[in-house]
């Protein structure tokens, strides 16, 4: 196949930014995304719908002379002060369209996120009640547990306990990267999703620290076991309506990430529907590309479908080796190299 003309995709999970940066993230979601959803975690981060609604307005100025624009959805962030007053106004607003939680500690700008997790019953009750989805960085964050260990663990010890206690709760378990993630969504109610990033299904931590350490692969969930990536990649081309696009693009400074102690996040919102066809295409799963991408998403989060096409065609092209973030500068996952698939209507 050398060409394929797909409903236009939604991307559910992404890092914009802010300021001078959202020129950059912007222009490169809005090339052919239809709505995306903006994740929260700014410094200080997106708490109330008041600071939801500024931060909108924001990342629409950013658009104001785009060739097209994207719907930003946006995400309200967790903390122990949250009450079920502001989840209220968020599910009667018209653009807060889900709720983050973020365990403290566990991932870039966190450090304002929940301690107590028991503690939040009541909001996520006010969730339930407002059928407003909840979110999930799902790691745990306590310290003798091991990086690699910490999405099994939170599963066990805290979403599971979520998912059976609201049950009519609708839950997204972000950036999955475990074949202990991919069972539990896949046997959890049907209000329980998960979002697959393009670079947890194309690398494994072979590709980070095989032969020296590659910052740019570094991201909160941490790349696992091939084992895994396989678990992951099976979830994705299976035409699972649980399992959807949401690319993670998490952009950090060049300076931020070739450093002593480097920010986790890698950068993918320059090429992410190329990244997926690349994938989807070695999987022999073209066919698939779509549901994942432009469907199963949108019927989660009980949003119409987009009504328009892109068309990805199969035409090598370069990916830059460096991309503008702001004042600064970033590396893009898969800088100078080749990809197969580009976007050739629709944008
Ligand atoms: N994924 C990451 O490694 N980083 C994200 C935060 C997140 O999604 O956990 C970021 O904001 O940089
Ligand atoms: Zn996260
Ligand atoms: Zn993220």
């Amino acid at each position: 196949m050398n060409e394929l003309t797909i409903t236009r995709p939604d991307d559910w999970h992404v890092h914009l930014r802010d300021g001078a940066a959202l020129a950059h993230t912007c222009a490169d979601m809005a090339r052919y995304f239809g709505r995306v959803i903006v994740m929260p975690n700014l410094t200080p981060p997106v708490t109330t719908v008041a600071q939801a609604a500024a931060y909108r307005k924001r990342i629409t100025a950013a658009m104001e002379n785009a060739p097209r624009q994207f719907e930003p959805l946006m995400v309200l962030y967790l903390t122990d002060q949250t009450d079920a007053a502001e989840i209220q106004l968020a599910a009667a607003s018209e653009f807060v369209h889900a709720v983050k939680l973020y365990p403290a500690g566990a991932t870039t700008n966190s450090d304002a996120g929940v301690a107590q997790l028991d503690a939040l019953y009541p909001v996520l009750a006010a969730m339930e009640e407002a059928d407003l989805p909840l979110l999930i960085h799902g790691e745990v964050t306590d310290h003798e547990i091991d990086i690699f260990d910490r999405e099994k663990v939170f599963i066990d010890r805290h979403l599971a306990p979520i998912a059976a206690r609201f049950p009519g709760l609708r839950i997204v378990l972000e950036h999955i990267t475990t074949r202990d993630a991919v069972q539990f969504v896949r046997e959890a109610g049907k209000h329980v999703a998960a979002t697959i990033t393009a670079h947890h299904l194309m690398f494994n931590r072979n590709d980070m620290l095989v032969g020296g350490i590659r910052p740019h692969y570094y991201c909160l969930p941490i790349l696992k076991r091939n084992v895994h990536q396989n678990e992951l990649m099976e979830a994705a081309s299976s035409g699972n309506p649980k399992f959807f696009l949401g690319t993670d693009s998490a952009p950090h400074a060049r300076g931020a990430k070739e450093t002593e102690c480097g920010c986790a996040g890698v950068y993918t919102g320059h090429a992410a529907i190329e990244f997926y066809a690349e994938v989807f295409e070695q999987l022999d799963a073209l066919d698939k590309l779509e549901g994942f991408a432009s469907h199963f998403g949108a019927d989660f989060y009980r949003l119409p479908r987009n009504r328009d096409t892109i068309t990805l065609r199969k035409d090598p092209w370069q990916v830059p080796a460096e991309l503008p973030l702001g004042e600064s500068t970033l590396q893009p996952l898969a800088a100078g190299e080749s990809l197969n698939w580009r976007v050739v209507a629709g944008e």
